[in-house]
């Protein structure tokens, strides 16, 4: 799905205000809690009862960051093979932002971690897109639990990942929102690093910024930049 942007214009003709989707793929292994995470995000709570995800479930919820309104797009896709084979593709078109997934309770989830990452890679997405790794479930928490923390940890960090242990059950929300909401927030920083390109190069008469330009260009395909 494109990333869509509406504005409106100052008097100099520069965009005052924008709106724009962004679109986050929920990924890792069956079972782990990918649709109760987005489910808790998007609606607060967590559901009483969930099935497995067929293809891709699909939840929005719109943030307003610094004035700026940005629609915030989940895809939920499905962990088991069988559920995923003819959607992958749909899954890895212009994403914004990644979310793995693994249960804090389920060893094999977090070993199948690098194959999701792989999965990535071949279908172009490389480390430039943001990304965050989340250990769910962690109101079932235990003394055996804390190496595959640990290793979590460290896996998050050597890939430059931000890392959450959360639980889509827990009490507090808040943990389950920072994941989405900071993966937005990462976003918008870079949109607005793109905009101030592209406004440079629009103000250039000559088009004497090659740099610049190539970034701008760059970044104005991932967003659709209106310059
Ligand atoms: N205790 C606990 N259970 C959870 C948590 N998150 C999810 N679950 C349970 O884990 C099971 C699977 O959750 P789902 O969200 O359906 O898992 P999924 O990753 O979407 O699975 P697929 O759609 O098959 O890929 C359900 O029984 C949930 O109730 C959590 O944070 N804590
Ligand atoms: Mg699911």
């Amino acid at each position: 799905m494109d990333s869509s942007l509406e504005s409106s214009s100052s008097s100099n003709g520069l965009p005052v205000r924008c709106r724009r989707t962004c679109k986050i793929i929920v990924i890792g292994d069956a079972g782990v809690g990918k649709t109760c995470l987005t489910h808790r995000f998007c609606t607060g709570r967590f559901p009483s009862r969930t099935e497995a995800t067929i293809g891709v479930d699909f939840r929005e919820k719109l943030l307003e960051m610094e004035g700026e309104k940005v629609k915030v797009q989940l895809w939920d896709t499905a962990g088991q093979e069988r559920f995923r084979k003819s959607m992958v593709q749909h899954y890895y078109r212009n994403v914004h932002g990644i979310v793995f997934v693994f249960d804090v309770t389920n060893p094999i989830s977090f070993r199948n971690l690098p194959l999701w990452m792989d999965e990535c890679r071949q279908h172009s997405l490389g480390p430039d897109i943001p990304r965050a790794l989340v250990c769910n479930k962690a109101d079932l928490v235990t003394p055996n639990t804390s190496v595959v923390i640990e290793q979590a940890r460290h896996l998050a960090e050597v890939h430059g990942m931000s890392f959450y242990l959360t639980s889509a059950k827990g009490h507090k929300g808040d943990l389950v929102d920072s994941i989405f909401v900071t993966l937005a927030k990462s976003l918008k920083s870079q949109r607005s690093q793109s905009v101030n390109e592209c406004v440079l190069r629009c103000r250039s008469e000559s088009f004497k910024i090659p740099a610049k330009v190539t970034i701008a260009q760059e970044t104005k395909n991932k967003w659709g930049c209106i310059c």
